[in-house]
């Protein structure tokens, strides 16, 4: 038999999720409806994604609250986050779920975050370019990284949120301007570039993508997407017609999806898988895993550019280390040199945006 106060307890657990209060109108209780029933979170790190309700951040929700790493999950947007996080609250995983709707209740989304995942914003129709976005985009981004430094400035932040070229130069100087900016915390998220790039690279090879590495560094958009097909592993080599149709390929992914889909968006699905494979791996450098590295748009001494994609470390601090590019050939070279023209006025675009 149980006590009758625990007995009290569970029915009263019961009834709260019978009856629900309005997520909308009553902003506590909203919290108390989303929490998931799982007894006491499991060890692990806490995450909030901001953007939680968008076709990136549905399934990214989905799959954070499958990691084993995080014990308690936030789902933070300006709209539909209540039925989001029903939703996913009901998963029997060990992460905790809560909702958080609207700017209102952005800081207690983000209070003791161990990482802040974003991907806010506006996505591309067809016959735009990523830069488009920036007008939009450019002010959720510092709104959002407001929020950061007022209730967990010691997150590591995984922004999403396109033009990544400019969108990380902001969140930096949103950073910078309270103070809290560490370089290591803040990491553009350029990993579906390598997702794509190992997939378009293995379907030519004839390899299981799992088995295929491929760095790509420069930015996340056109040109400044730089794949280095000289250092792919398994070690191979291609063709100089293969070079040119692979980089294109890998540079246009993003295109090729957005006229797919026809105005309806741009690539979800394959982001937020993208996305999680980069945010677990953030979360096993934080837990103190050795090894971990993984491409990504950081604060960087590699180029004369203040940010820059490339190999970094993983640790229990963020990017600890930005690796050196290795050995480029000839064509990287060149395609480098484009990269940098376009990065360094996407990188200045977002500077000044704060500085104005
Ligand atoms: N880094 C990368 O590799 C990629 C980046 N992206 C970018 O990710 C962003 C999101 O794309 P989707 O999810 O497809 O767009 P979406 O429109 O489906 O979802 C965006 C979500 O952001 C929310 N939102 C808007 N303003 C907000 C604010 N101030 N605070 C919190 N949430 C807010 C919206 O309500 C919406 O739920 C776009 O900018 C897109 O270009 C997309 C694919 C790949
Ligand atoms: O292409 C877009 O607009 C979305 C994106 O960044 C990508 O899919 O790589």
């Amino acid at each position: 038999m149980q006590p009758a106060s625990e007995a009290n307890q569970r029915i009263a657990r019961i009834s709260a999720h019978l009856h629900p209060p309005n997520f909308q109108m009553e902003e506590s209780s909203g919290l108390r409806r989303a929490n998931c029933r799982a007894k006491g979170a499991a060890p692990g790190f806490k995450v909030a994604i901001l953007g939680a309700a968008g076709g990136i951040g549905q399934p990214l929700a989905m799959l954070m609250k499958i990691n084993p790493l995080v014990s308690v999950l936030h789902l933070y947007d300006v709209v539909n986050t209540p039925g989001v996080t029903a939703d996913i609250s009901h998963m029997d995983t060990g992460a905790v779920v809560r909702g958080f709707l609207g700017q209102p209740q952005l800081e207690e989304a983000l209070a003791g975050m161990d990482l802040v995942i974003i991907p806010a914003g506006v996505p591309r129709k067809p016959g735009m370019t990523r830069d488009d976005l920036f007008n939009i985009n450019a002010g959720i981004v510092r709104t959002l990284c407001e929020g950061i430094v007022k209730s967990c400035p010691k997150a590591i932040v995984n922004l999403i949120s396109n033009p990544v070229n400019s969108t990380v130069p902001i969140a930096a100087e949103v950073f910078k301007r309270a103070g809290t900016y560490c370089p290591k915390r803040l990491l553009g998220v350029t990993m579906l570039d390598v997702v794509r790039a190992n997939t378009f690279v293995a379907e030519v090879l004839g390899l299981d993508p799992r088995e295929v590495d491929v760095p790509v560094i420069g930015g996340h958009a056109g040109v400044t997407i730089l794949p280095l097909l000289s250092q792919v592993k398994p070690p191979c080599s291609f063709t100089p017609q293969e070079i040119d149709q692979l980089t294109l390929r890998i540079q246009n992914g993003g295109t090729e999806v957005v006229e797919a889909k026809a105005g309806t968006g741009s690539a979800t699905l394959s982001m937020a898988y993208a996305a999680v494979k980069f945010a677990d791996a953030c979360l096993r450098g934080l837990r103190g895993d050795a090894g971990i590295v993984e491409c990504a748009y950081v604060a960087s001494q590699v180029t004369e550019l203040p940010f820059f994609a490339s190999k970094v470390r993983l640790g229990r601090t963020g990017a600890e280390e930005v690796l050196p590019l290795g050995p480029l050939n000839e064509y990287e070279r060149a395609g480098l040199e484009k990269a940098k023209q376009e990065l360094a006025e996407s990188i200045q675009k977002g500077v000044s945006f704060i500085k104005k």
